[in-house]
């Protein structure tokens, strides 16, 4: 069952196409087409069920299930090398500190691939079969990213990132000037548009301020240009923490969603990186615009110094899906996102300090439930990057990881299901307990994607 392109799969599968709505197809038939594309879905009772069920190419086994592959919104591939380390300092600190100098060592194309493969194996092997990255400055090393995801099978969005203002970037670090950057972020988009191996347009282009803070107006100004121009995806940070969001007001008096706006930054396609200051105001426009918030709740606990409000955005409308935001967040896993979601709003909702009165000490409505995590490391994911995929839906691609709950006792990735469990309960045993092991098949478009 390494490809499953032409063939039918009998099985249960979990996806949840809008928050809050789990959807169980139980004992289900999914027809995948020649060119990955899910071709139909059909559920028990439904018409054509007994012979399709008859006739499927693939049965799972008793204790297996199919989730559609994550979408890790927000990633920063060169910084995969640092995961789990230099946690503990502020983020203007730990950009010069640790991150300017570990990202300044990608104009070493060796260096480079070495790092990328094992990135992209191990995204592929937690079951991320999107990732949306943020590279280097560097043309050759970034042009690497991209190789090296057609070859293992990942579908990417990758983006090589501007930051040319030398007032706080460091001279060992960043695009020569203005000009040089958004030549570059051209010279980019055609590479990856032109590659011979890119047939299917798994891997896009993005435009890549690193944020306000690192680029030049002149800059800001001409990749909107080049945003509108080459009808591009936009990835950028906004409203990260205290600092960086009074940063952007001070030089430019109004918040980073209402300067990006300007600059003709915030379109349909446009990611912002955690968004955790984002005002009501800068939500009704980011709604309106269409642009998506990457939510990253492992980061936000360690540069955010406050909690994303997840469900006011919703509520407003806004887009929102899920990113490690490697290494800000210390782990390959957006199951661990998943968990940290749920974490994270519920203490956003019951408050932290015991000092304080119950009814104080929380901001209320702030909770969001399981299915609802899921669904933004899945199908909100794919809506927020305008892609077909993240459910198991006729016109989306077969995007998908099996889970398989039976590992061998003793291992790490044991989800034990040792009582009666009706399909909710397994999916939210599978997404509070699964690990690496239990991720036993990966697929992107029908094509087995892991060893
Ligand atoms: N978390 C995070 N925030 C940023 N803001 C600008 N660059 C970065 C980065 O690399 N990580």
């Amino acid at each position: 069952m390494t490809d499953v392109r032409g063939r039918s799969i009998f099985g249960t599968f979990f996806h949840a196409p809008a928050p809050g709505a789990l959807e169980v197809l139980h004992e289900a038939v999914v027809s995948v087409d020649e060119k990955g594309t899910i071709s139909r879905v059909i559920r028990r009772g439904e018409p054509g069920y007994e012979p399709a069920r008859a006739s499927a190419d693939v049965r799972l086994s008793d204790g297996c299930y199919l989730l559609p592959g994550f979408v890790d919104l927000h990633i920063h591939a060169p910084q995969y090398p640092q995961l789990g380390q230099a946690l503990d300092e502020p983020l203007e600190v730990w950009l010069q500190k640790y991150t300017f100098p570990l990202e300044a060592r990608y104009a070493n194309t060796d260096f480079a691939q070495r790092s990328y493969e094992a990135l992209v194996a191990d995204l592929l092997s937690h079951g991320t079969t999107t990732a949306l990255y943020f590279a280097t400055v560097h043309q050759e090393a970034t042009r690497l990213l991209v190789d090296i995801c057609l070859e293992k099978g990942q579908r990417a969005l990758v983006g090589k990132v501007v930051m040319d203002d030398p007032a706080t970037c460091p001279d060992y670090y960043r695009d020569d000037s203005a000009q040089a950057a958004l030549a570059d972020t051209r010279a980019f988009i055609d590479y990856v548009r032109a590659h011979p191996n890119n047939g299917e347009s798994r891997v896009l282009p993005v435009v890549t301020p690193r944020f306000i803070p690192s680029c030049t107006d002149e800059s800001l100004m001409g990749l909107g240009k080049i945003a509108a121009e080459c009808d591009c995806h936009v990835q950028t940070h906004c409203s990260e923490s205290d600092w960086e969001h009074g940063f952007v007001i001070e030089r430019h008096g109004v918040t980073d969603a209402e300067s990006l706006d300007r600059f003709g930054l915030l379109t349909r396609r446009t990611v912002l990186a955690h968004g955790t200051f984002i005002t009501g105001p800068d939500m009704d426009r980011i709604a309106q615009r269409g642009s998506a918030v990457a939510h990253c709740p492992l980061s936000n606990v360690y540069f955010s110094s406050a909690v994303f409000p997840l469900r006011a955005a919703l509520a407003r409308g806004v887009r929102v899906g899920l990113g490690t935001d490697i290494s800000g967040g210390p782990s390959a896993s957006l199951f661990d996102s998943v968990r940290m979601a749920i974490s994270a709003a519920r203490m956003l909702e019951i408050g932290v300090n015991p000092d304080l009165p119950p009814e104080g000490r929380g901001r209320p409505d702030s909770r969001i439930d399981t299915a609802t995590a899921f669904h933004l490391a899945t199908a909100a994911g794919g809506d927020a990057l305008d892609l077909p995929i993240g459910q198991f839906t006729a016109g989306y691609h077969f995007d998908a990881m099996l889970i398989d709950t039976r590992v061998p006792e003793g291992t790490l990735g044991t989800v034990a299901i040792l009582a009666e469990s009706s399909p909710e309960d397994i999916l939210q045993k599978i997404l509070y307990l699964a690990t690496k092991p239990n991720i036993t098949k990966v697929w992107v478009g029908g094509r087995g994607v892991t060893p």
